[in-house]
């Protein structure tokens, strides 16, 4: 191990690092909220700079990956798709197995310039961490509870405010509504047979609802500036079974992700909710099958492409470091020349505080400390009776055989694609970004 390998697991640069993120992340807060007074006199505007700010908070995140970690991603995809990332708005349907999953979906949107912008329908809890949840409040992020009956109106309106966004956005949908464990894949599995749908072996029963919602109010209109065209498909996998950790990526550790990314365009998407519901049950079976090959043969089918590592992440990084530094040092000198215990108690009270405060920013990130939703057994007896009402429904029963009919075909095609796609492979190489 070098020296700056030894550097990166030393507790005081984990301790730096985090006070850079935190005193940043708060100063970034406080200038968002200066902002208010500018959405009413202008809005579009008022959203451009947020997206700035916000850029200034989440790249440091991505240049700790990118640039301390040195975690490598690699990207599979048909390369006609390519020139469009980054181009237009995009729904993004990712799984979610990773504690670490949404920040490789940051690094992507940093390589293809929508860090800022990007957008996600993220659980009301997240919205009281500080630094990340107030930041997302000034880029109009979606909140749900995950309960429809109190969630429509407002994820609705929320949909609503964003057809006239100024700036390229990726809306992140991770359908499945939590991470992957064994007990709430059993459970979900259990929906899936009542339902009778096909079982998935690497995801869970995908939620249609906000999926479908999304796609309906953010489908493009004439005379609206800011329309979405694709829904990306992608699925994340970490080479060797690695079950990468932020603190891990804080000591430095080096990950490999490989992310492939199919781009469907919208307007292939049913409008109909039940069509689309079944649509997304037919597109998770089709990851499903993807995820097999990738466990099989250790990597995606099709070419790899190589967005280049941009340097506004480390520099936006480098700038934060230098600006917050220098008043520590001085503000530690002082205080130990000052030579009085107390003050001295205090400050190393204050300390251990913003630690704890870090510490608990990342355990939200952490799947053991992760919600019981999907997990609890009142909630499937609950859907265990809504589907045995919604059974007589002749829309179930559509549902379900059209989805197993659907998947034989789609899959067939997608099989095509992909022996198309590994021929290009040959052709291209592989290689990292
Ligand atoms: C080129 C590069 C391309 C890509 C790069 C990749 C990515 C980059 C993109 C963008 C990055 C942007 C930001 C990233 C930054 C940070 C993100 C971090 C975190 C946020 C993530 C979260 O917070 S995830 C949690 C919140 N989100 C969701 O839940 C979304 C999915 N959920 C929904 O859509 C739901 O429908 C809902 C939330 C809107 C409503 O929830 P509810 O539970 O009420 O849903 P449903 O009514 O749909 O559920 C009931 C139905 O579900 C069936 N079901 C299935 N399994 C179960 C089960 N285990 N228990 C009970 N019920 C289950 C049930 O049968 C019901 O079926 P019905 O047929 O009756 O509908
Ligand atoms: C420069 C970097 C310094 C790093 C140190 C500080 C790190 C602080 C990190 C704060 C991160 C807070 C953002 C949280 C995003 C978590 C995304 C996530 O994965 O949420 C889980 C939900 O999808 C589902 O939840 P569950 O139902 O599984 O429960």
């Amino acid at each position: 191990m070098g020296l700056f390998g030894l550097l990166k697991m030393q507790f005081v640069c984990h301790l730096i690092i985090c006070y850079v993120f935190l005193v940043s992340g708060l100063i970034v807060n406080f200038l968002q909220l200066c902002t208010l007074p500018l959405w009413s006199i202008n809005k579009q505007l008022a959203r451009k700079v947020n997206c700035r700010l916000a850029y200034c908070i989440s790249s440091q995140m991505v240049a700790l990956l990118e640039w301390w970690s040195g975690t490598e991603c690699t990207l599979y995809t048909d390369p006609a798709s390519y020139p469009f990332y980054g181009k237009e708005d995009a729904i993004v349907v990712l799984n979610h197995n990773f504690e670490i999953d949404f920040l490789c979906g940051w690094t992507f949107c940093e390589r293809f310039g929508v860090l800022g912008s990007s957008k996600v329908l993220a659980k009301k809890e997240l919205a009281y961490v500080p630094v990340i949840g107030w930041m997302w409040y000034f880029l109009e992020i979606v909140f749900c509870k995950r309960k429809w009956e109190e969630d429509q109106k407002t994820v609705v309106q929320s949909l609503q405010r964003l057809k006239d966004y100024p700036e390229n956005f990726w809306f992140l949908l991770y359908c499945e509504g939590t991470r992957f464990t064994q007990k709430k894949h059993k459970i979900s599995m259990e929906v899936a047979e009542r339902k009778g749908l096909p079982k998935l072996k690497y995801h869970l029963l995908p939620r249609t609802k906000g999926f479908c919602v999304t796609v309906q109010h953010l489908r493009g209109k004439v005379c609206v500036s800011s329309v979405v065209t694709a829904v990306y498909d992608s699925t994340l996998n970490f080479r060797n079974n690695q079950t990468p950790t932020l603190l891990g990526i804080l000591n430095g550790k080096k990950y490999h992700a490989d992310l492939y990314v199919r781009r469907i365009p919208l307007d292939s998407i049913p409008e109909n909710e039940s069509e689309c519901a079944i649509w997304l049950h037919k597109l998770y079976q089709e990851k499903d099958e993807l995820q097999e090959k990738y466990s099989v043969t250790g990597r995606f089918p099709g070419p790899t492409l190589s967005p280049p590592r941009r340097p506004w992440a480390l520099l936006n990084w480098l700038f934060w470091i230098c600006l917050l530094l220098f008043p520590l040092c001085l503000l530690l000198l002082q205080l130990f020349h000052s030579g009085s215990a107390f003050t001295i108690c205090t400050t190393v009270l204050l300390c251990f505080a913003a630690s704890l405060g870090v510490r608990w920013m990342i355990g939200q990130t952490e799947i053991n400390r992760g919600s019981s939703y999907g997990n609890k057994e009142g909630q499937l007896n609950n859907n265990a009776q809504v589907s045995k009402v919604t059974n007589k429904d002749s829309r179930t029963t559509k549902t379900s055989a059209a989805c197993t009919a659907g998947i034989k075909n789609n899959h067939e095609q997608f099989s095509t694609k992909q022996e198309g796609n590994t021929q290009l492979d040959q052709d291209t190489g592989s290689c990292s970004c």
